[in-house]
């Protein structure tokens, strides 16, 4: 007692609500969950739910309607994953039963192949011990396969919401029997379900959802989009927000995140990439993001004659090519993966394709069609991406909080970087104030990046706009054609020989050079005379941070936050000390509850 009162009172606070939260933690078992899935988790490494699991998997086990709100990459698949396959695993269905008893619904493929993954391992795991058929369909499949995929029937789909309302419409599948057999319904990444322009289907499958389906609603930021879902689909659902998740702006990127930007012309952008990958001052993996497919080229063409190798993801690419570069980049066998995301890029590459790069519709540029259930960023779960960078901002802050979402999952650190050009300045302010950036309270979310000197960048100029004028508007044309060509052409002549022989897939190289000429030694590496002081000690200092932390998911990061901010050196470190620079960003969370109020049930976790 009397100790308390010689440590100052917002530390005691900080001490008394960490307790309480050691405290509250329960374990999967604690949480009523069937053992098969708790060995199953032990076996992939997973020792304790995440917060959101731990509200949300008892409620869900007790046959709740339940809507989740909490923050990109905190766990929120398997808060409703495990629940899911526990009542599976323990309820019989009726040997008569002529439908699945759980529909999960995604707004894109890449989401779809990623569920089903996760569900299939875990059932794998629990080899032996339980037989479910789990398929994924998508609403590009002929009837034919449809018909073929639901026979049997599946206890389990995965899907696209288009694909439902086909299946039902065409008779693929009978109302009757859907609604007879439907327990569980699942809406995840609600908040993009709408945007991705699925309201008419989703408002078909209302039609035929039975009362008695549980109805869980999965999202990472709350909007109307949520609630209108949450109107149509659930009954008296119990809302569950995380603390992280409430009103409070500055909440919705994880703690884990630190967030920096830098100031540079639209042309200087090349040059101030080269300089953060050439002179490896933020730490790989890094997911790079551009607003079109033909920036990406560009980027990519640039950094290849630095000898730095990447990958692009983009929405013409076709779909093999898409869930082959995910699975190699999650593999680890590039560091750079630059996307375009959102259907904000896909009407401006449509756009573009009529304007200034592609207006010779060239007979050699394959025409693609843009995938509309495509979906790179959003919900995607990329494997230990330290970097999040933003070559170009995205043109709102939901886009912002996806992007930056694909690092720090789970129990793992990452940081971003934004490059704004003036031109972006109004957006970007637009997405500090989003995020709780406010420069009256000195508190900045997003810092100015502490580690390149100028003198660091000025060192470069010179060969990185000699080598940016070479990438053309024609080489980058050139360049896109004859990578959709090579990827169009593994995609349709492997298929067939990828699915007998899984492991020859490791024989398609995505981050391949697309210039026909090898990098030049000059422009691949960087001489030490080039590299100032400050700049090596940043370069050394981020190296060793890396070496540090490694790069895998170890438990033993699982620790308190603090730990992470004292050994980061993007927060001891600065090459041009700023009053802001080196100030950690990441404020204790907030126990804010739920938004609503409106909700006769209510939960705060
Ligand atoms: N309890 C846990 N312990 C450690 N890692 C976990 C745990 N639960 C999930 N993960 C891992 O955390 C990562 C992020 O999880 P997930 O994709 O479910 O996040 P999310 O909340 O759905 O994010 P988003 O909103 O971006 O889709 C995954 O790699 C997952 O395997």
């Amino acid at each position: 007692m009397g100790k308390s009162k010689e440590i100052p009172s917002k530390e005691v606070k900080q001490a008394e609500e960490e307790e309480a939260e050691a405290e509250e933690e329960k374990s999967f078992e604690e949480l009523g969950l069937d053992l098969r899935l708790v060995h199953a988790l032990n076996k992939k490494g997973i020792q304790k739910p995440t917060l959101i699991q731990q509200a949300s998997i008892p409620l869900i086990l007790e046959g709740k309607d339940v809507v989740a709100r909490a923050k990109t990459g905190s766990g929120k698949t398997f808060a409703y994953l495990l629940p899911l396959l526990h009542r599976l695993f323990n309820e019989s269905s009726p040997k008569s039963k002529l439908a699945p008893a759980a529909l999960v619904l995604v707004p894109t493929r890449e989401l779809c192949q990623q569920v089903y993954s996760e569900v299939m391992a875990l059932i794998e795991l629990c080899k032996g011990q339980v037989q479910l058929k789990v398929v994924q369909l998508t609403s590009s499949m002929p009837a034919s396969d449809l018909r073929a995929a639901l026979a049997g029937p599946p206890d389990i789909v995965i899907s696209t919401p288009g694909c439902m309302p086909k299946c039902l419409s065409t008779g693929v599948l009978q109302s009757k029997s859907f609604s007879d057999s439907l327990k569980i319904l699942v809406l995840d990444e609600a908040d993009l379900l709408l945007s991705y322009g699925y309201e008419d289907d989703l408002k078909a499958l209302s039609a035929v959802i039975p009362r008695g389906c549980q109805c869980l609603l999965m999202s990472a930021t709350s909007s109307s989009d949520v609630d209108k879902l949450k109107k149509l689909i659930l009954h008296n659902p119990y809302i569950l927000t995380l603390p992280e998740v409430g009103d409070v702006k500055d909440e919705v990127i994880p703690k884990n995140v630190q967030q920096f930007w830098i100031s540079c012309s639209e042309r200087d952008k090349l040059l101030y990439i080269l300089a953060l990958l050439k002179l490896e001052l933020v730490q790989k993996k890094a997911l790079i993001f551009t607003n079109t497919i033909d920036m990406a080229f560009r980027l990519k063409l640039f950094l290849e004659k630095f000898g730095i190798k990447s990958a692009i993801l983009n929405a013409e690419l076709p779909q093999n090519s898409r869930l082959h570069i995910l699975e190699e980049f999650n593999a680890g066998l590039f560091d750079y993966l630059i996307a375009t995301d959102d259907t904000q890029t896909k009407e401006k590459d449509q756009s573009d394709e009529g304007g200034h790069v592609d207006s010779r519709k060239s007979k050699k540029h394959p025409k693609a069609k843009l995938d509309s259930e495509f979906g790179v960023v959003r919900g995607i779960d990329f494997k230990n991406v330290h970097t999040v960078i933003n070559f170009e901002i995205p043109q709102n802050a939901a886009g912002y909080v996806h992007r930056i979402g694909r690092t720090g999952r789970a129990y793992n650190t990452g940081a971003s970087v934004s490059l704004v050009s003036p031109d972006e300045m109004k957006i970007f302010e637009e997405i500090k104030s989003f995020v709780g950036d406010d420069e009256n309270e000195d508190s900045n979310i997003i810092a100015p990046f502490p580690l390149l000197a100028q003198n660091a960048v000025e060192s470069l100029r010179y060969r990185a706009e000699d080598v940016a004028k070479s990438v053309t508007k024609i080489a980058v044309r050139e360049s896109r054609a004859q990578d959709l060509r090579n990827e169009i052409l593994n995609s349709e002549k492997l298929k067939a020989h990828f699915e007998v022989n899984p492991k020859d897939l490791d024989l398609l190289k995505h981050d391949k050079d697309l210039s026909k000429k090898p990098p030049a030694s000059h422009l691949r590496d960087v001489p030490d005379y080039l590299l100032d002081a400050k700049t090596q000690e940043a370069c050394k200092m981020v190296k060793l941070a890396r070496a540090a932390m490694g790069n895998k998911n170890s438990s033993r990061r699982q620790g308190p936050r603090r730990k992470f901010r004292k050994s980061d050196p993007l927060k001891s470190f600065s090459a041009e000390p700023t009053k802001r620079a080196g100030k950690g960003r990441m404020k204790r969370e907030g126990r804010n509850g739920d938004d609503t109020g409106k909700h006769k049930k209510k939960k705060s976790v």
